[in-house]
C-alpha cells in the first residue's frame, strides 16, 4: 500500500439523518469502537445535521474525544437578512472543524452554482473552518469520457479568489454523482485519474508545496469491502462516505482501511 504523505482523512456525512439524541448514541458508539485507534494514522471527522452540532461539541469536549466534526454546509453570508442560513462563524462558535461545500446533493436540490459554492468556501476560510470542497461528474458526463475537465473546471471556479495560504489548508473530496448511494463504487483508477488531475490543478493554480499537501477524498458508496483498494491510490487521500457512517462498526471498519483485505 502506498505511504501517505497527507494524514488520511475518513469523513462520515449523516446526511439528513439523526436527531440530537441518536447523534449523541451515534458518537457515543463511535468513540468507544474508536477507543484503540492510532489517530495519528487517520483523522476520524462527522458531519452530522446542524441541530445535533451543539450535543456532538458537548459530546466531544466532555469526554475529550479525538474525532473531529463539521456541517454539511455553510452560508456564503455571515449574516443578515438570509432566511434559514448557517454562518461560518455560528459554525466554528460551535467547535466545527470541517464544512462541507458544493455538496452534489446541494448542488442538485438547492440548485447551488458554482458562484455559489466559490462563497461557501471563502466564507469557510474567512471563519477559520476547512471547507471539504465537494466536486464530481454525473452519468452523462461520465459516458462522454469528461469527467476530468468538468471536475477540473468545477474546481477552478470553486477557488477563483481562495489564496495560496488558504488553499493548504483545503480539502478536496471527489465524488461522481453516478457513484453516490447507488453501491456503484468507481474503480480505484478512475478515483485515481479524477484526484491526480485534481492536484496537477492545484500546482498549476498554487504551487507543488499546495498540490502536496492537499488532502483530496474520494466519495461514493464507500464500504469495508471496497476501501482499501481506493486508499491504496497515490492521490487519495481518505474517503467521504455517507450511508456507511451511520453504522458504527461500519464506519470504524473504514477507520481501520489498513486492515481491510
Ligand atoms: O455523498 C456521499 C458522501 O458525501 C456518498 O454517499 P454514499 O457513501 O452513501 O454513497
Amino acid at each position: 500500500m502506498a505511504a501517505h504523505k497527507r494524514t488520511p482523512l475518513i469523513a462520515g456525512n449523516w446526511k439528513l439523518n439523526s436527531n440530537h439524541l441518536e447523534a449523541i448514541s451515534l458518537v457515543q458508539k463511535l468513540a468507544f469502537s474508536l477507543k484503540d485507534t492510532d489517530f495519528d494514522q487517520a483523522e476520524v471527522t462527522v458531519l452530522p445535521p446542524f441541530t445535533a452540532l451543539r450535543s456532538v461539541q458537548t459530546l466531544v469536549d466532555g469526554d475529550k474525544l479525538r474525532i473531529t466534526y463539521g456541517a454539511q454546509d455553510i452560508s456564503q453570508h455571515e449574516q443578515g437578512a438570509y432566511t434559514g442560513e448557517i454562518s461560518g462563524g455560528m459554525l466554528a462558535k460551535l467547535g466545527c472543524t470541517y464544512a462541507l461545500a458544493g455538496h452534489s446533493e446541494r448542488r442538485e436540490y438547492h440548485n447551488e452554482d458554482d458562484a455559489t459554492v466559490n462563497g461557501k468556501v471563502k466564507a469557510a476560510f474567512a471563519s477559520d473552518i476547512t471547507p471539504i470542497l465537494c466536486l464530481g461528474e454525473g452519468l452523462q458526463v461520465r459516458k462522454a469520457g469528461d469527467q476530468v475537465s468538468h471536475t477540473v473546471a468545477q474546481l477552478d471556479a470553486a477557488l477563483a479568489g481562495v489564496t495560496a495560504e488558504q488553499a493548504t489548508q483545503l480539502v478536496v473530496a471527489y465524488e461522481p454523482v453516478w457513484a453516490i448511494g447507488t453501491g456503484e463504487v468507481a474503480t480505484p483508477e478512475d478515483a485515481q485519474e479524477v484526484c491526480a488531475a485534481l492536484r496537477a490543478r492545484l500546482g498549476e493554480l498554487y504551487s507543488d508545496d499546495v498540490a502536496e499537501a492537499t488532502r483530496i477524498l474520494y466519495g461514493g458508496s464507500v464500504k469495508a469491502d471496497n476501501i482499501a483498494g481506493i486508499m491504496a491510490q497515490d492521490d487519495v487521500d481518505g474517503a467521504l462516505v455517507g450511508g456507511a457512517s451511520l453504522k458504527p462498526d461500519e464506519f470504524v471498519s473504514l477507520v481501520r482501511f489498513r486492515d481491510q483485505g
